[in-house]
């Protein structure tokens, strides 16, 4: 994608691997920063501070990190050490172990000096891999905002909750995807934004897709439900960190409750999501997939401007309050209209029949 002419990619390889340029996402949407990091830890650091964010951009950003480790030390020990270390980061985006694994059983094989020419070509794969599949999906999801603009002839209004736009991916997105390309086909459309507490991801979506002139609203979480009585959300269209065999979908604090509300007024729920997404391992959502939780300050805390025009952190309570801070919740399959992937649209149920490799994974687990 580009805005105004600017290529939308939130991490590149820099000198051939030897670092990895990101945007700063903490800083957004006040101020567009870039990093260069040189090291793994940094890496580890910027997936762990959300600098990187997202959970197919994690897991690129973490095979990278492997490829700054291997090349300053490609040794058997070093390797398990790191894949440990970077899978601890965030523990519920399954992309994230997934993209580890995938580039870690490529070069354990070979000789250690082989290693990292081979970490490398992984890394840049994975990376394009993530752009085409982005790509498709939003090619599928588009066909769904096209079927609704036919059916009511009137903008299709589109609710999204955190970000799983470009942002959260290498290029594209996922959820914001669909609206993206159905926007380039000139459907005409609307998206409210869920600003997403305590993090505020709202805001990157807001600011996503202002860039792209689409016509968007922010509003408080808890507002979606009376929105979607009040027949204003013709769809709600969402990301994903891990989604089980079955269809269990964990995403963003807050998801479950927006598909109870979709599900009470008939309004479609659908998730969009690249299949590294998938874990085939697990069929249980609600006990087999681990909630990250993060520190009480992001709830205690919000970043905005200070009245100088300085990003700062502003405190809502005081340090004594207790506070419980689950980055992710669990929507059950039975509440999910639709996943969307690079290989089209199915209802969870048929989520193996759409990848019969992955039918096998899970036979087998
Ligand atoms: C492309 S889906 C991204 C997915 O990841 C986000 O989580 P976070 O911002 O904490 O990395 C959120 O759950 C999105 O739906």
């Amino acid at each position: 994608m580009k805005v105004n002419g600017i290529p939308t990619r939130t991490i590149w390889s820099v000198d051939h691997g030897q670092a990895i340029g990101i945007i700063d996402q903490t800083k957004l949407p006040f101020e567009f920063k870039k990093e260069t990091l040189r090291d793994w830890r940094q890496v580890r650091e910027a997936i762990a501070t959300m600098k990187v964010r997202g959970a197919p951009l994690i897991g690129i950003a973490a095979a990278w990190a492997m490829v700054l480790a291997i090349r300053d030390n490609a040794q058997d020990d070093l390797i398990h050490e790191v894949r440990s270390e970077l899978i601890a980061t965030r523990p519920t985006a399954v992309n994230l172990q997934w993209a580890v694994d995938h580039l870690v059983k490529k070069v354990m094989p070979l000789p250690a000096k082989d290693r990292l020419p081979v970490a490398y070509r992984e890394a840049e794969e994975m990376t394009q891999a993530n752009v085409l599949a982005n790509r498709a999906i939003g090619t599928h999801g588009a066909k769904i905002i096209a079927e609704l603009y036919a059916k009511k002839r009137e903008p299709v209004n589109i609710l999204t909750h955190c970000n799983a736009g470009w942002l959260a991916t290498v290029d594209y997105g996922t959820a914001l995807s669909a609206v993206y390309i159905a926007f380039e086909q000139g459907i005409p459309l609307h998206v409210w934004v869920d600003e997403t507490r305590p993090r505020e991801q709202g805001l990157l979506t807001a600011w996503e897709l202002a860039g792209v002139g689409i016509p968007h609203t922010v509003i408080a979480d808890n507002a979606g439900g009376h929105l979607m009585q009040h027949r204003e959300v013709d769809a709600v269209i969402v990301g994903a960190d891990r989604i089980t065999a079955i269809g269990d979908v964990a995403n963003k604090v807050g998801t479950y409750l927006k598909a109870l509300a979709a599900k009470d007024m008939d309004v479609p729920f659908y998730v969009a999501a690249p299949s590294s997404t998938i874990d085939w391992t697990i069929q249980d959502g609600k006990h087999g997939i681990e909630i990250e939780n993060r520190s009480g300050d992001e709830l205690r805390f919000i970043r905005g401007l200070d009245k100088k025009g300085h990003l700062a952190d502003i405190r809502l309570m005081d340090a004594q309050t207790n506070v419980e801070n689950p980055a992710f919740d669990v929507t059950p399959a039975r509440l999910v209209t639709g996943i969307i992937t690079e290989r089209g649209v199915c209802a969870p149920e048929f989520l193996t029949r759409l990848f019969p490799e992955g039918a096998r994974k899970h036979a087998r687990s």
